[in-house]
This record gives structure tokens, C-alpha cells and sequence, in this order.
């Protein structure tokens, strides 16, 4: 049993959890409103993000950030990508100094293009055998429902990797060894760009084979960005990157895709963003993202494109056409 604390009580820091709880383990989780936390430990439901899912026993919800990261060995951080600077400044005091620190986040910071372990080492100093990421092909409904799963342990420590591996290990949820957190967190962020991207295709009535070629074009950009970023290309043939990619494109439960889908049916940025209180991190790392693919001289057209349309500088129909009459080249290169 390790005492873990998990920073975030929104879809996916709730239904990991579960997973938490299930595997033995004791879960502080802390949530942004009093009220919710009440509900929680009254009710064992999360009726805001989770609703008819029922808690598991070992899950205590707080608002108390200090009183939740109290002697925890485990720190989970799961708020949206770009509120994490301004709420780890607030916890770092509080934050055991030898805990592993965790990310589940799937975004790159606004501004600073900081994957989110990076925006952890600056506020806590933590080194790379304290910083892990979760990733992978994992809505969190479904993780929730108990549905089989299998992800990515992301550390820089295999020794550390391994141990986290046996701390979220559950019948339902297969957690993998992976020592490249770069390409881990690079995957996970640039999925949900390409996500958007689908979505867009669906919201214009287009079927199977432009999804499909959008997925294999994106994954093959991401990867050039990785390979660019010192990743292995590997980890974007895996669960981090393939896996999360067809997760994420073919499911009605991905708020990216949905976020893609509402733009291309003509709604603006600001009428889709209305249509969920969730966060779409997407709509914002498309522009961080572009400007490490500029800064690394990385094409990317798919997030660049993305980009333009989230900026309000292109509509979905004139995206398809500048996308597609790009000059020709090889496939492989
Ligand atoms: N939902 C999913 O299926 C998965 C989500 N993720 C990633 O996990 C991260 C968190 O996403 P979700 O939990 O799904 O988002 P969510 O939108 O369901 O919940 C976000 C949580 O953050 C809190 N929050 C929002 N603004 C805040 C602020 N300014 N300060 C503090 N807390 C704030 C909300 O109250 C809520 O508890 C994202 O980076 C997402 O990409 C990763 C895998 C699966
Ligand atoms: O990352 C996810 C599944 O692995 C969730 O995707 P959305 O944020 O698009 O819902």
C-alpha cells in the first residue's frame, strides 16, 4: 500500500483513482471545490465527471492540498496542462521531498513549450529518478467502468518506472515500462492536436479513410518532432502514441475529438468550448507545439493547421484544402 496523492478530481484523476484504490493503495484526492469533495466521501460518486461510477472505499476526497499531500510517497498531478504552474507553486511547500511525482496531464505549457514533467522539475527541483509519467490509450469512462486497459509507466529510473508499474497494476489496467519520458509526454500531448484534426473531419461528414490517413500522416509528424526532441521513435509505435491515437480518434467519449467535430460543423472556438465544462488541451498545445516543431525546423503540418483553425485564421473546409494540395513528396523521409 503507497500513499498517494492525487492533485486533480476532474474525469481522469478520479477514474485513476480507481485504479489507485484497487491496487491497495491509500488515495488522498483533491479537488478544486469544497463541495465536490463532500460529495465524494458522502456519496462515494463524482457527480460532476463521473457520474453512476461508485468510489472505492480507499479513496479520500479534500480540498485541503496540504492536508492531501501530507506524507505521500506518490504526488499524481491531473488539472488541466495549463493550470498546473500557478497550483504546483501553491502545493510544492507541501510536497514530501523525496515523493515521486507523476503527470497525467496531456498538454505542452503555453508560452514556456514546457512538457509538463519540465514544468515540475523548475517548481519542485525534483530530478528525472523523481519524475514519472501515466499515459496512454485511457478515456477515462471506460478505465472507470473497470473496462480492460493497458498504458505506459514513463521514468527516466527503470528501477522507479518498475515500482510504479506494481503501484497502479490491476486486474483490469496493464501498465507498461517505458524509460523515454520525452517521447511519453511528446505522444500523449500531440494526440490530442491530431484528435482535433479528426474531429474536424467528422464534423464535415468525411469517413473512415480521411480519419485514417490524418491519424497515420499525425503520428508520422509527431514522431519526426520526437525524433527531433531526442525521443525513441518507438514509443510512438506503442501505447503512448499509436494506442492513444486510435483511442482518441474513434471515441465519441474524446473531448478533443468532440472539440474538432463542433469547428467542423462551423461552430467557433468559443461556442465549442461552451458545449463542455472539460478541458479540449488540444485547442491550446496546438500553438506550443507548433512553435517547438518552427524552433526544432520540424514539419508539422497537421498541428500548424489545427493551429490556424483554433486561432480563427482558417475555416474547416479551406484546412482539407490547403492540407491537401501541399506539395507532393515521398512518404518516408
Ligand atoms: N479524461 C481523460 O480521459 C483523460 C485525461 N487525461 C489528461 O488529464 C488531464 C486532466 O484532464 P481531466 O481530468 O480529464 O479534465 P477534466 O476537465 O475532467 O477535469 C479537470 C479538473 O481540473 C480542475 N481544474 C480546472 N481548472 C483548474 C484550475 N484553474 N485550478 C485547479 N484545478 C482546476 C477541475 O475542477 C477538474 O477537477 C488533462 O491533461 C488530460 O489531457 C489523460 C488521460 C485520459
Ligand atoms: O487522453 C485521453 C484518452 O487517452 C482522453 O482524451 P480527451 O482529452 O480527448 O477526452
Amino acid at each position: 500500500m503507497v500513499a498517494t496523492a492525487v492533485m486533480g478530481a476532474g474525469s481522469w484523476g478520479t477514474a485513476f483513482s480507481i485504479v489507485l484504490a484497487d491496487a491497495g493503495n491509500d488515495v488522498r484526492l483533491w479537488g478544486r471545490r469544497p463541495e465536490l469533495c463532500e460529495q465524494i466521501n458522502a456519496t462515494r460518486q463524482n457527480g460532476d465527471y463521473l457520474p453512476g461510477i461508485e468510489l472505492p472505499e480507499g479513496i479520500t476526497a479534500s480540498h485541503d492540498a496540504a492536508e492531501v499531500l501530507a506524507g505521500a510517497r506518490v504526488v499524481v498531478l491531473a488539472v488541466p496542462s495549463q493550470q498546473l504552474r500557478p497550483n504546483l507553486e501553491k502545493w510544492a511547500p507541501h510536497i514530501p521531498e523525496d515523493a515521486v511525482l507523476v503527470s497525467l496531464m496531456k498538454g505542452v505549457e503555453l508560452g514556456t513549450r514546457q512538457r509538463m514533467t519540465q514544468v515540475i522539475a523548475e517548481i519542485t527541483g525534483a530530478g528525472p529518478e523523481r519524475l514519472a509519467v501515466v499515459t496512454g490509450p485511457n478515456l477515462a469512462k471506460e478505465i472507470a467502468r473497470r473496462e480492460p486497459a493497458a498504458s505506459v509507466v514513463a521514468c527516466a529510473d527503470p528501477d522507479v518506472a518498475e515500482f510504479l508499474q506494481k503501484w497502479c497494476h490491476t486486474p483490469g489496467f496493464r501498465p507498461y515500462t517505458n524509460t523515454d519520458v520525452v517521447g511519453s509526454e511528446l505522444a500523449g500531448a500531440t494526440k490530442n492536436v491530431i484528435a482535433l484534426a479528426v474531429g474536424v473531419c467528422d464534423g464535415l461528414g468525411y469517413g473512415d479513410n480521411s480519419k485514417a490517413s490524418v491519424i497515420t500522416r499525425g503520428l508520422a509528424e509527431t514522431t519526426r518532432l520526437g525524433m527531433k526532441m531526442g525521443a525513441d521513435p518507438m514509443t510512438f509505435a506503442g501505447l503512448a502514441g499509436l494506442g492513444d491515437l486510435v483511442a482518441t480518434c474513434s471515441s465519441p467519449l474524446s473531448r478533443n475529438r468532440t472539440f474538432g467535430q463542433k469547428l467542423g460543423e462551423g461552430l467557433t472556438v468559443q461556442e465549442a468550448s461552451g458545449h463542455t465544462r472539460q478541458v479540449a488541451e488540444g485547442a491550446k498545445s496546438c500553438t506550443s507545439i507548433a512553435e517547438l516543431a518552427e524552433l526544432h525546423g520540424v514539419d508539422m503540418p497537421i498541428v500548424e493547421h489545427v493551429r490556424a483553425l483554433v486561432e480563427g485564421r482558417m475555416g474547416p473546409q479551406e484546412l482539407v484544402a490547403a492540407m491537401i494540395s501541399r506539395e507532393a513528396k515521398p512518404e518516408v523521409r
